[in-house]
């Protein structure tokens, strides 16, 4: 079985047993439920365009920093530029929680990605309960019209939708809805990482919509050979957060590479 079939098949059971436990009544009693939400296709004008991302651990990288807490990381983020933060809420294979965008809610002010695997409405209500901004689609654990469905119901919420796609059978799952396409430079399967192939990928996307590359953004080289391709946005996670201080390593990279 692939990484990505374990992480969905323990997904179903984690849903299944907080919807035994918590309702989606319960869920929009929230004092986060009805805020007015951070908007990333907003923020990609203003800001650097980069999505900095907060992550413990992976199963493509074990551990990678378990040390620094989510606001003393997120609140560098925003203060250098940070366009968007996504933190994972996956805690098995990723060592994130709810309390990890709980924590930071109230103290930041840009959008927040709930970085999980949304195979379930229920999951939409809860990203709402703790305060996200934006949802993370994934074509290869969906269907085209779930992906539909799930815009739409993210949509009625208030939320937006980064759609993942990596190779050229999910631009399938592509709708006129989506907010924004990300394009993963890794490969879930084996966990490669092409750059050329998001690229390549990137040139199929149709001409009106915002752009994401996603993973495998190594190296200040890197950042710039996507950004010359005409990348919207960039999702970086473990160049910042290998570093002793995520924060202080994102305040360099964005005074070289952001003109
Ligand atoms: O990163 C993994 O090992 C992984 C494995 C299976 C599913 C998803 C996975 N990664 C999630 C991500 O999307 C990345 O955390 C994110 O794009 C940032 O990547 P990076 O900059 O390489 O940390």
């Amino acid at each position: 079985m692939s990484i990505l079939d374990q992480i969905i098949e323990r997904k179903k059971r984690e849903v299944a047993d907080a919807k035994s436990k918590i309702s989606v009544f319960q869920l929009k009693d929230s004092e986060f439920f009805d805020r007015p939400t951070f908007s990333l296709k907003e923020t990609f004008k203003t800001k650097s365009g980069i999505i900095t991302e907060f992550k413990r651990k992976s199963p493509s990288k074990g551990i990678i920093n378990d040390k620094v807490s989510p606001l003393e990381v997120v609140s560098q983020y925003e203060n250098f530029g940070a366009s968007a933060v996504s933190i994972l809420t996956d805690k098995d294979f990723f060592g994130g929680s709810f309390d990890d965008i709980l924590s930071v809610r109230n103290h930041i002010n840009i959008p927040i990605l709930r970085k999980d695997f949304m195979i379930d409405e229920y999951q939409f209500y809860e990203a709402k309960s703790i305060g996200a901004d934006i949802i993370l689609l994934i074509a290869a654990c969906l269907s085209p019209t779930q992906v539909s469905e799930f815009t739409e119901l993210a949509h009625s919420l208030n939320l937006e939708v980064l759609l993942e796609i990596h190779s050229e059978e999910e631009l399938k799952h592509i709708n006129k809805n989506v907010d924004l396409v990300g394009i993963n430079n890794r490969n879930l399967k084996d966990f490669k990482v092409d750059l050329q192939h998001s690229v390549d990928l990137k040139n199929k996307l149709p001409n009106d919509i915002l752009s994401v590359a996603e993973s495998g953004i190594y190296n200040e080289e890197d950042f710039r050979f996507l950004k010359e391709k005409g990348f919207d946005g960039f999702l970086m996670g473990e160049y910042f957060m290998k570093n002793k201080n995520p924060g202080e390593k994102f305040e360099e990279f964005v005074s070289n590479v952001i003109i």
